[in-house]
């Protein structure tokens, strides 16, 4: 059996997971941050990621419908704002489709999911599941991954300014918002699982859902390495540049 964690111990073996696990050591990353992919491979990826962006608020709504607390609501309504906007032209997707635009897609093209590849769906949609079906603890924490995002993201807006001509400031601006508001999602993320894990059992279990979750973003990059870096294997329908 596992023996109770402190707080902080939990809090430990969770950034452990991180340590191991997180997206930012594949493969993928470390060629996109490091200036090694062509433009193809960039407009893959980018593609690819609107479709997890595109799927962030509608697990944020799922796990909003859960809530009784009114206090929780109002926190976590903050993350669907942040990613739609208060009106029309504002909020994260908005600013995700600059970055569309200025890689040179149509944004029905994209907005439709139009080759995207089937792993991309099969692990997003495995998040959005996950966080609609299983313990609201559980579903909290598998949103922990963005502890770890302002590291990845300081890291690769820096190195795809240095390093592709074609990715200006004003094309990343969705990452500087982030910096702001991922750590303010993660430290209530997890002061609620810190305070709320209180068994040996419900601690095993965040930490698995935090595993899953590395496993959502990880499974995402194994894809596009697959299809647009490794053998060039893209599945049928999808993006070809
Ligand atoms: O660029 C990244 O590497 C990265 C990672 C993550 C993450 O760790 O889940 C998120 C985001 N970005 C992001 O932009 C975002 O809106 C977001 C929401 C969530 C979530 O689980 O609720 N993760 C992430």
């Amino acid at each position: 059996m596992n023996a109770l964690m402190t707080p902080d111990e939990l809090e430990a073996a969770l950034r452990a997971v991180g340590a191991a696990r997180y997206h930012d050591k594949h493969p993928f990353h470390v060629l996109l941050h490091g200036g090694k992919l062509t433009v193809d491979q960039v407009r893959a990826w980018a593609l690819n990621r609107y479709y997890y962006q595109s799927r962030i608020p509608l697990k944020d709504a799922a796990l909003l419908a859960r809530l009784e607390d009114p206090a929780l609501r109002r926190a976590w309504r903050q993350r669907i704002v942040d990613h739609d906007g208060e009106h029309e032209g504002d909020g994260g997707i908005e600013r995700w489709l600059r970055l569309t635009d200025a890689l040179g897609f149509g944004r029905d093209e994209v907005a439709a999911g139009r080759g995207v590849l089937p792993a991309t769906r099969f692990a997003v949609d495995a998040y959005v599941r996950f966080v609609a079906e299983k313990p609201l603890l559980e579903a909290i924490a598998s949103s922990l991954t963005e502890m770890f995002a302002p590291g990845i993201i300081a890291n690769r807006v820096a190195g795809m300014l240095a390093n592709y001509d074609f990715v200006s400031k004003e094309a990343l601006a969705y990452f500087d918002k982030r910096l702001t508001q991922a750590p303010r999602d993660a430290d209530f993320a997890l002061d609620y699982v810190k305070r709320n894990a209180r068994r040996p059992d419900q601690q095993q279990a965040v930490i698995a859902a935090l595993t899953f979750k590395c496993d959502v973003l990880w499974a995402q990059l194994d894809a596009l390495y697959l299809a647009y870096v490794a053998p060039g294997l893209p599945a049928p329908g999808a993006w070809t540049p």
